[in-house]
């Protein structure tokens, strides 16, 4: 199991990065080629199917064993009255998770996904990043390992969410200091914020950059300085998946920000990851630009949790189905092109 022991050991984990069996993907894209249809009528399915058959290392992958696992955290930040909600919703949300009430349960339940809940100590909510950084280095240690430990030993899609009222403040913040811009670029309405707790939310992320940004050299101390443990903890997660060949797909607006700092110093990191949707978060569709996602699903879902993901792997396991289960046009004698 990765563990990230010092700062230098997660920036070292970007830079080593594995990459997808490209044999098993051009073996699945010449059975593709013999599939009864005429080639390229399944669109993204095709593309989907391919992007597993190169990380599973298997020319028929298989999507049996789904794990989604919600990271919930607490904000300093929030006590400036960023979120249309109070911070206490984050434990009463983790009450709701464990009794399978939310969202997000339902969502596993119906893609058969397995959920799993991990709450970073929710009574020390992080730093207060207008004022100072959001977490020591150990604390942030501590949550990008809690993510990375957090990875099913058996999984085969990974699905990360997040709960944690205030964190889509952070997220701008992160995804400022990563791709460039200030808050107007990055900073959305969240759970719902009247204008006035727009505007108190843009001076939130203009300090944080004003304060930090200067200081953010590496993915390490970006994320330390201007994260969040739940955000953290989802950037260990998809590092650790990449190091195990797993496939990610990525939630919402906090999730894709966990990736940001990763990709502006590691490029390559997004490769074993697909976007489930464009969320209605406002900014979502510059990030994903930024990224170079083409999310697969548009809903004006904005809720988080992994909920777009959970969606969004029902598509996975339909492009996993066809690619598997259909005939060739040999076994079916089904003429081909002349
Ligand atoms: C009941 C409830 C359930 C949620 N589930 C996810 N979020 C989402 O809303 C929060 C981010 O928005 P903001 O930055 O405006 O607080 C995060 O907790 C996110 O996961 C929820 C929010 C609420 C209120
Ligand atoms: O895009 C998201 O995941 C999102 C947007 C608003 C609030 N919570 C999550």
């Amino acid at each position: 199991m990765i563990r990230f022991a010092t700062p230098a050991e997660f920036n070292a984990a970007l830079r080593d990065l594995p990459m997808p069996d490209a044999a098993a993907r051009d073996a699945a894209a010449a059975r593709q080629a013999q599939l009864t249809k005429p080639a390229g009528s399944l669109g993204r399915l095709e593309d989907i199917a391919l992007f597993m058959a190169g990380w599973q290392g298997s020319v028929c992958p298989t999507v049996d064993r789904i794990a989604a696992v919600v990271f919930a955290g607490n904000h300093g930040c929030a006590a400036r009255r960023v979120s249309a909600f109070p911070t206490e919703v984050t434990a009463q949300m983790v009450a709701n998770f464990h009794d399978g009430g939310a969202a997000i349960n339902a969502l596993a339940r119906a893609c058969g996904a397995s959920l799993a809940v991990v709450a970073l100590d929710l009574n020390r909510p992080t730093g207060d990043i207008a004022r100072g950084p959001a977490m020591s280095e150990a604390d942030c240690l501590a949550a990008l390992n809690a993510g990375a430990a957090s990875l099913p030993d058996d999984c085969q899609l990974f699905l990360p969410g997040e709960m944690g009222i205030g964190n889509t403040t952070p997220a701008a913040a992160l995804c400022a200091a990563s791709f460039g811009g200030n808050a107007a670029d990055w900073v959305g309405k969240g759970t719902g914020i009247d204008a006035a707790a727009l505007v108190r939310k843009r001076q939130v992320v203009d300090d944080a950059l004003a304060r930090h940004r200067d200081d953010c050299g590496t993915a390490f101390e970006t994320l330390r300085r201007l994260g969040g443990r739940e955000i953290a903890a989802m950037s260990g997660a998809m590092l650790a998946a990449r190091h195990r060949r797993i496939p990610v797909l990525i939630d919402g607006f906090i999730a894709c920000a966990a990736m940001a700092p990763m990709a502006r110093f590691a490029p390559a990191i997004t490769g074993h990851c697909l976007a489930a949707h464009r969320s209605g978060e406002g900014a979502h569709g510059r990030l994903l630009d930024a990224l170079g996602f083409d999310p697969l699903l548009a809903l004006d879902m904005r809720l988080g949790e992994g909920s777009g993901a959970a969606v969004a792997a029902q598509i996975v396991r339909s492009a996993l189905a066809a690619h598997g289960g259909m005939a060739t046009f040999e076994e079916a004698t089904v003429a081909g092109s002349p």
